[in-house]
């Protein structure tokens, strides 16, 4: 039997960080949400103890490194299934971009595998195995709207943004997420963007205010080391997107924009100096 899964990629609408913790990550506060540009993910069982992954792009590691497979190697482990799997993934999600490609398809393998192997797993469950597996998992797991705390997997659901368009553009730099909170410096901060406006905005439905409710404090680290991240969200705001942040940590920027007839100036205004540009749709 082959099972298929959506793994579909995240936004930070806001983003703040508290403090280092003793165990050097971050205690951070945001707020993510789901778009609708996905990974796909095929998955059938083998017959051997074994986990095979594939996928149709040469860039990203397909032996034990690959998020995908630790979560499989994980479910297995954990609840003693002897059988094997073959994931494939069709990789959409632009890697190391900020919007947790890795972190979606492992989620996804953990959702898809406790249905193809019948394990009844909850969902509070499958949150906290992909806790193990990096600070992005749980929320991928469930999805939705959620703001999340501690490092990024204590979840509470909130409302959904109001429907939009959301263009995201990777330049082609590839950057790591240790470096950019290695380089971040709590006490240097002189701002913290407003978790309870924006909640607000959202419960509201109010576009406008989340467009100004939009804020990213590792933003500074990145446009420090890669200014044409910089240039990116200047072209952005200028070709008319409402509300242009950076996700994660970076260096993809992501436009929110309420009118379907400003996308095609947006679209090919970006496309001159930047080859990967995405159209698409908030998933809510
Ligand atoms: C910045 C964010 C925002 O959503 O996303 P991305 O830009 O990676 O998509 C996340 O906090 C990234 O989450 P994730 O990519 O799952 O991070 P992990 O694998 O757990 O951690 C990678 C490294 O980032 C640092 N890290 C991560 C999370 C956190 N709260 N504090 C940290 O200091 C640690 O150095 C850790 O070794
Ligand atoms: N299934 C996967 N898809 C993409 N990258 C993966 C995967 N598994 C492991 N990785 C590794 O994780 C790193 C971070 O990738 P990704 O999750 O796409 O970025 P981000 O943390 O910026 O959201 C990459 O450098 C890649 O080598």
């Amino acid at each position: 039997m082959k099972i298929y899964e959506k793994a579909p990629a995240k936004i930070n609408l806001l983003l703040d960080v508290l403090r280092k913790r003793e165990d050097g990550y971050h205690e951070v506060e945001m707020i993510m949400t789901m778009v609708d540009l996905a990974d796909r993910l095929e998955m059938e069982e083998l017959p051997r103890d074994t986990i095979i992954i594939s996928s149709q792009v040469g860039y990203i590691p397909l032996d034990e490194k690959n998020l995908a497979f630790q979560a499989a190697r994980l479910i297995k482990e954990r609840y003693d299934v002897k059988q094997g799997v073959y994931i494939h993934l069709d990789k959409k999600i632009p890697v190391a971009a900020g919007l947790a490609g890795g972190s979606s398809d492992a989620a996804a393998a953990l959702r898809g595998l406790n249905r193809l192997w019948k394990l009844q797993i909850p969902e509070d469950e499958l949150c906290r195995l992909g806790a193990e597996l990096g600070s992005d998992v749980p929320f991928c797991v469930t999805g939705g709207t959620a703001i999340a705390r501690g490092r990024g997997e204590v979840l509470e659901h909130i409302a959904n943004p109001p429907q939009c368009w959301v263009v995201l553009a990777k330049p082609p730099i590839n950057v790591s997420t240790a470096d950019v909170y290695g380089k971040f410096r709590a006490n240097e901060l002189k701002e913290h963007p407003s978790i309870s406006n924006m909640v607000d905005a959202l419960e509201r439905g109010s576009f406008n205010d989340i467009c100004d409710g939009l804020g990213n404090v590792l933003e500074n680290v990145t446009l420090d080391v890669y200014p044409e991240v910089m240039q990116l969200k200047e072209s952005m705001i200028r070709l008319g997107a409402d509300g242009v942040l950076m996700s994660g940590s970076g260096p993809t920027v992501f436009g929110l924009v309420s009118k379907e007839a400003k996308l095609p100036r947006i679209h090919n205004g970006l496309r001159g100096f930047c080859k990967e540009v995405y159209v698409v749709r908030m998933l809510t």
